[in-house]
């Protein structure tokens, strides 16, 4: 890997090797948290009145703001199964209270703003370390085994403190741009793994659930990144220790309801109900494990290195331990949280790519030729590239307005606030609607439509700046690993559209949408890649 590598030699020639001896839900937790718990303690009757000198004709209190009850809301929830329906749930809310509505979980008043302009408001009054939710499980069991948060679990000053170090490095499209090749490569692997899946199905081209494969894909590719190693997803045989990992990360979301829930349960009843604690902890033991394994390696390789006197190249982590702007508990806890965030995130969006492009064959075919025109049959793309590729970059935007993997997001307020002619007091739990939004034909025309070419006219209101899809959040706290997961995406759907023709298998039903933790399909995926003929 070849990345970084200038800065990290610069910094490397001043670094003795003994100085180096000295020195991982999330959003989605915070919304579940808004739906579900106190988190600050806030209640209409607690809610102070607006300020003096602004008329209560025109700035009315949360008494007045229209909701279901708690009763209702416990029912909808627990006996209709809402917590896999729960981006259903926002759009019926929205169409029968509003905009703006209120919802209460046991003590826990939440408002929910389904409205592009008010989100926009919301996310750009933000202070300079805004909070999305209550992580105060996920800080329990860091303070029990003696870890460090992560960019997810941390609040404050330690928050700001990471992330400064952090958006120096990833956040702008040229920062992963030199990640291309190592993302390539693990591209290259999902292809021949194609091949091989496809080979055993009796059509010769069925691969069935999709998900799995792109879920290897992702983690594979974001490990590339994280741990500059691969892990081996995409062999035939998958290692123990990722194999262990994988099955910490299944525990951890298909446990999702009890572990989300895990630090609402009072200590006291953890010793009656032992069982979603003890879960909550030995996920995330396996994930920790996962990432000091890897950490720990690379740190002894560079010890090594520099010991016989070598010149360190690498990349992030590299730079992460070699810089010691973090420190290595830090750096433990943020590669396991973005670990964490970075792969069912990127496999839902790519499965919901594909089987749209497997669903609308006239758009694959628009793409397909975007493509060869641009790159030829066969030549790789790289991050360079992408730039000319606006079909691909509409593909993955569309696929995220239509799917939004996180349904909702949250914030607590920090400051009061006046939004849309309602008085929120300060330290109130907001839900971000983005799922009603990102549906809502004042926002988007036709807005149920397949249209990634919505998003190639910057003179209509489907443009970025449309607060309606904001599926990677917006702001100083918005998704740390977007860049990352949008150069995973368009390189893997380039190479995919240029390889393969992409249709769905006759053993695919219609798959619709279930919120399982995150937005996914609520069905295997089964998809037929058929190789394109190479035009000479
Ligand atoms: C399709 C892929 C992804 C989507 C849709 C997505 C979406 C999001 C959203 C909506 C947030 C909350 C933003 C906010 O509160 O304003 C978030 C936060 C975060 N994401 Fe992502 N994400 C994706 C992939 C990734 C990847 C690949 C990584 C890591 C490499 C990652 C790491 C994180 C982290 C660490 C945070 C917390 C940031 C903070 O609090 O400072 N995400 N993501």
């Amino acid at each position: 890997m070849a990345i970084l590598n200038s800065f990290t030699t610069a910094c490397l020639k001043n670094i003795p090797g003994n100085a180096l001896n000295k020195h991982l839900f999330f959003t989605l937790r915070a919304f579940y948290n808004s739906q579900s718990r106190s988190v600050l303690g806030i209640s209409e009757e607690r809610a102070i009145s607006p300020p003096i000198g602004l008329e209560r004709t025109t700035v009315k209190n949360l008494k007045e703001m229209p909701g279901p009850s708690a009763l209702a809301n416990f029912i909808e929830f627990f006996w209709r199964d809402g917590f896999s329906r729960i981006h259903e749930i926002q759009l019926e809310h929205s169409k029968k209270y509003g905009k703006i509505f209120k919802s209460r979980f046991g003590p826990q008043l939440v408002v929910s703003i389904a409205d592009r302009d008010l989100v926009a408001q919301v996310l750009r009054s933000e202070s300079a370390a805004p909070q999305r939710g209550n992580m105060d499980s996920w800080k329990e069991y860091r303070d029990l085994r003696g870890r460090s948060t992560g960019l997810i679990s941390a609040e404050g000053e330690d928050w700001l403190r990471m992330r400064s170090v952090l958006r120096q490095l990833i956040m702008r499209p040229r920062d992963v741009a030199v990640f291309s090749d190592d993302v390539n490569a693990v591209v290259d692997d999902l292809i021949k793994r194609i091949c091989v899946l496809r080979s055993q199905e009796s059509d010769g081209a069925t691969v069935l659930n999709v998900n799995d494969l792109y879920f290897n894909y992702a983690m594979e590719a974001v490990a590339a990144i994280l741990y500059e190693c691969r892990l081996g997803c995409l062999e035939n045989e998958v290692p123990q220790e990722t194999q262990e990992y994988i099955s910490a990360l299944h525990l951890m979301f298909s446990s999702f309801k009890t572990t989300m829930y895990a630090g609402a349960i009072p200590k006291w009843l953890r010793t009656i109900i032992p069982k979603p604690w003890e879960e909550f902890c030995l996920s995330w033991d396996g994930l920790f494990k996962f990432s000091l394994i890897h950490v720990n390696k690379r740190f002894e390789e560079i010890k090594t290195q520099l010991e016989r006197g070598d010149e360190v190249k690498g990349g992030l982590l590299t730079h992460m331990l070699v810089t010691k702007q973090m420190s290595l508990e830090d750096i433990y806890a943020n590669v396991t949280e973005m670990l964490l965030a970075g792969v069912d995130t990127t496999s839902f969006t790519l499965s919901w790519a594909t089987y749209m492009l497997a669903l609308h064959p006239h758009i694959q075919q628009q793409i397909f030729t975007e493509v060869t025109n641009t790159l030829g049959p066969e030549k790789v793309a790289t991050a360079n590239d992408v730039q000319h590729l606006p079909l691909i970059r509409g593909l993955v935007k569309e696929t995220l307005r239509l799917f939004p993997v996180l349904p909702g997001n949250g914030r607590v307020t920090q400051d009061d606030l006046i939004l849309g002619g309602y008085f929120i007091p300060k330290g109130t739990q907001l839900a971000l609607c983005h799922y009603s939004t990102s549906l809502d034909d004042e926002n988007f025309t036709e807005a149920l439509d397949f249209r990634p070419d919505r998003w190639l006219r910057k003179d209509t209101s489907d443009h970025v700046d449309n607060f309606g899809s904001i599926p990677f959040g917006y702001g100083i706290r918005s998704c740390i690993g977007r860049r990352i997961a949008e150069l995973e995406m368009h390189l893997l759907l380039t190479r995919l559209i240029q390889k393969f023709h992409i249709g769905l298998s006759p053993l695919t039903d219609e798959v619709k949408a279930k919120t399982h933790g995150l937005l996914c399909p609520g069905a295997p995926i089964n998809l037929q890649f058929i190789d394109r003929e190479i035009q000479t």
